[in-house]
């Protein structure tokens, strides 16, 4: 807070010099004439004097006193005393004019405000005859002390520049309420104990090394430069009234001391010794801090410094004199502290990216059907809530229609557990290599260890025909949901928080922190599946394991259709028509609700709305998905003509290999599930009589070709993953694609011909009892493998 002299003015105005009442009527003493004697058209009050002399530069006297003559020039502001009974002048400016002497100014006792910055002034005497005196400027002076008694309403005091080497005891000023004593020789602060009004104080520049005597003051901004070199601000957190605190050009290095200052809004710290952002979090906690200023420290060199401390103070309006906008605040969170959907969203952005490196062929889980996403279980929960045995016991008792996704980790495996089925346990090298070769569809790091779903993992059992069950932490999950698999999601959560700790204890895996950190996820859990209601598609307690089992394994059977067939471990055929759906998804897109579990339901876990199979998520994303464009439609008529010319043999085009895939499906493993309604896909294929091959195509040309610039974009993770490629020697066979179509249409609700037997069930042990089986031959395994 140094004081700074600013050009006064141009005055337009009459100066009382000219006024018509002359410079005799203008004095701040008695004889001054009433104020009916002032015609209104005179406005002198409030006007600057800006005598002749200071506007022509004219020289003060020699001998440096102040004459009549001169303070008749230097009086403005005409208006009533402060008694209310005389109209005088009650300002009076001389600055810059050599004053040595000022004693005339006894005379003027009803002054209110006087300014004397830049003259020669070693005596104030005059100022004990002026009570009435608010503000007083007599900086720039040679004042060695106050030297005088106070006015009793003295507000505003600026003694700055000038050779004041202590501070007297300033208990008499009582109504003092802004002191300035900037660039003096002062070396210690006191005497102001008593300055109860006192809320603006500068000390800047001073001799001063330490920060004392300021306790209990109701200081409401305060400028201070020490003069240690290690000056430190501790001093500073009695002072609880501060709202704006000017600490520039000092040595500081540490905001300790500030953390208490909760009024702060204001802080300068410019050309201080602060170097690390860490410094921050002193000031983190201050709620009203908005404005900061850190320039010229070290800690400017600090990379990403500006975001960091955006970081720390999101409080702050401007830092370093610059605003701080809402965009710098979002990045910096997004950097620092980034929300679970932006670190799962960052993740699927990576794989996607990275799987670009992959070969872009058709995955064995991509199923004819677009509307028939590949069927995949997950189970989620905390750490050790037994979703790993479960998910494993699941896959044995239902092995005709799951097997585990078995993920990698770089943690090292416990006692018991096998690499390839428990996880697949690699180093994190090759963990990275995993990732940058595009891998993965998810990873997550937890417990200092990373995880991750690789598309193998998935793909591997697609090739067997099977729907795929994983177990994952909530981050995998949000991860998941980004991608275009559309899994059901099952939440096991444990409630008994004492056991859930006894278990995850008895383990003896976990660190006292980990364990602390599962109990605490356990809330995390239910506050997701309480606050996005179908962000779950079912909740089950895990307090008892067997009892969980229990429920899963309903939950399951009633996905899979087959909660009338009694038996937990059923492979018996499904009633014809019963389930018409074809996967997990084709039971939601119907829009059925599986039964909640009693255990769902269960006090206060989560409202029922949150526990309902169809995957509400799912459905707003559909609601939410834009009318298709005129240029989408047209794409889409497009693709149909292609398909169209495909099958008829008039095209080799890459639309051939999506729709060869379902003519080398197994039949039985199509089932009534592989297409919801055979009967359009038959009306997509010609007649042999009615469109035959063109004469002129041989048979090569009917070969598939994969081109990049056809492939689906799909396939790589954005949407229903339709990839094309080249399977040398699959050549169209529309004789085995009818047949295939209209040995399942029996088993759809396709009405048959009364009398006409259905075609006989697939060779395939129970596939005509699965239906939520993909779509996936097993002798595509091979084809796979070919690709
Ligand atoms: N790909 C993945 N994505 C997200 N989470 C995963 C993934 N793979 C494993 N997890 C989860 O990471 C957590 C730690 O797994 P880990 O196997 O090390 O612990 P655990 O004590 O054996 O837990 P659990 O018995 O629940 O599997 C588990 O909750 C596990 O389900």
């Amino acid at each position: 807070m140094s004081v700074t002299v600013t050009p006064r003015p141009t005055r337009t105005s009459v100066s009382p010099a000219d006024c018509p009442l002359g410079s005799q009527g203008s004095v701040g003493i008695p004889q001054v004439p009433a104020a009916r004697e002032v015609p209104a058209s005179v406005c002198y009050a409030e006007t600057s004097p800006g005598s002749k002399e200071e506007e022509e530069g004219k020289p003060a006297e020699d001998d440096g006193e102040l004459t009549e003559e001169e303070v008749a020039n230097c009086l403005y502001n005409l208006g009533h005393s402060a008694t209310g009974l005389e109209y005088l002048y009650r300002s009076l400016s001389a600055p810059g004019r050599n004053l040595t002497g000022i004693s005339i100014l006894c005379n003027y006792v009803h002054l209110q405000k006087l300014e004397l910055p830049y003259n020669k002034i070693q005596d104030l005497s005059c100022v004990s005859h002026m009570p009435y005196l608010l503000i007083l400027d007599a900086s720039h002076n040679e004042l060695s002390d106050f030297g005088f008694h106070p006015p009793k309403n003295l507000k505003d005091v600026n003694f700055s520049y000038n050779r004041m080497s202590e501070m007297k005891v300033l208990s008499a000023y009582s109504s003092l309420s802004k002191l300035n004593l900037d660039h003096n020789l002062i070396r210690e602060i006191q005497g102001l104990e008593k300055c109860s009004n006192l809320t603006q104080l500068s000390l800047a520049h001073n001799r001063i090394s330490h920060i004392s005597g300021l306790e209990n003051l109701p200081l409401r901004e305060l400028c201070l430069i020490l003069r240690e070199r290690n000056a430190s601000v501790e001093n500073l957190e009695r002072i609880w009234t501060l709202q704006m605190l000017d600490l520039s050009f000092n040595k500081i290095q540490s905001l300790s001391g500030l953390q208490k200052l909760h009024f702060l809004g204001t802080l300068n710290l410019e050309s201080n010794m602060i170097s690390e952002i860490k410094e921050a979090t002193h000031i983190h906690d201050l709620p009203l801090l908005w404005e900061l200023n850190l320039l010229r420290n070290p800690i400017q060199d600090e990379a990403d410094y500006r975001l960091a401390v955006i970081f720390l103070l999101q409080q702050l309006r401007a830092l370093d004199q610059q605003g701080v906008t809402i965009e710098e605040k979002v990045t910096a969170v997004n950097k620092y502290d980034p929300p679970p959907e932006v670190t799962a969203a960052r993740d699927h952005m990576m794989h996607l990216v990275y799987q670009l490196r992959q070969p872009q062929v058709i995955f064995d889980s991509t199923l004819p059907s677009v509307d028939a996403p590949y069927p995949m279980l997950v189970l989620s929960g905390p750490q050790a809530c037994g979703k790993r045995e479960l998910a494993h016991t699941l896959c044995q008792d239902f092995s005709d229609y799951f097997a585990h996704g078995t993920c990698h980790t770089t943690r090292s495996p416990y006692f018991g557990e096998e690499d390839g089925s428990d996880y697949h346990y690699v180093s994190e090298e090759l963990f990275q290599d995993m990732i940058h070769a595009g891998k993965f569809i998810q990873t997550i790091q937890y417990a200092g260890h990373w995880y991750g779903l690789s598309r193998e993992a998935i793909e591997g059992v697609a090739r067997e025909g099977l729907a795929c069950c994983v177990h994952m932490e909530l981050e995998g999950v949000r991860s998941l949901k980004n991608t275009y698999f559309e899994p059901r999601y099952i939440l096991l959560v444990p409630t008994d928080r004492e056991g859930y700790s006894h278990r995850l204890q008895s383990r003896g895996l976990y660190t006292q922190d980990q364990i602390n950190s599962a109990l605490s996820r356990i809330d995390t859990y239910i506050r997701v599946n309480r606050e996005h209601p179908g962000y779950f598609d079912n909740v089950i307690l895990c307090d008892d394991t067997v009892e969980a089992y229990k429920t899963l394994s309903e939950v399951v059977r009633e996905y899979l259709g087959l909660e009338e067939q009694g038996g937990r471990n059923s492979t018996r055929a499904m009633p014809e028509n019963t389930f018409t759906g074809d996967s997990l998804m084709y039971e939601r897109s119907k829009g059925c609700q599986p039964p909640i579990s009693h255990h769902t339901s269960m006090t206060g876990l989560t409202d029922t709305s949150g526990l309902r199979s169809t995957n509400h998520y799912s459905k707003v994303q559909a609601r939410l998905t834009p009318q298709k464009s005129s240029a989408e439609m047209a794409s889409l008529q497009k693709r149909q003509q292609l398909a169209w010319e495909a099958l008829s043999g008039r095209s080799p085009g890459a639309y051939t290999q999506p729709i060869r895939r379902v003519s080398v499906t197994a039949p039985g493993a199509i089932g009534p599930h592989t297409l919801q309604d055979p009967a359009s896909l038959s009306s997509m294929i010609p007649a042999t009589s009615d469109r035959p091959p063109d004469p002129g195509e041989d048979s090569s040309s009917q070969k598939a070709h994969a081109t990049s610039s056809r492939s689906s974009p799909q396939g790589t993770g954005t949407g229903p993953d339709v990839e094309l490629l080249d399977v040398p020697g699959l050549g169209h066979d529309l004789d085995r694609l009818r047949g295939q179509v209209e040995s399942y249409a029996p088993q759809t609700s396709r009405p048959t011909s009364p009398g006409v037997p259905p075609e006989p069930a697939s060779p395939r042990p129970g596939s005509n009892a699965k239906p939520i089986l993909p779509p996936i031959p097993s002798g595509r395994k091979s084809t796979a493998q070919n690709d």
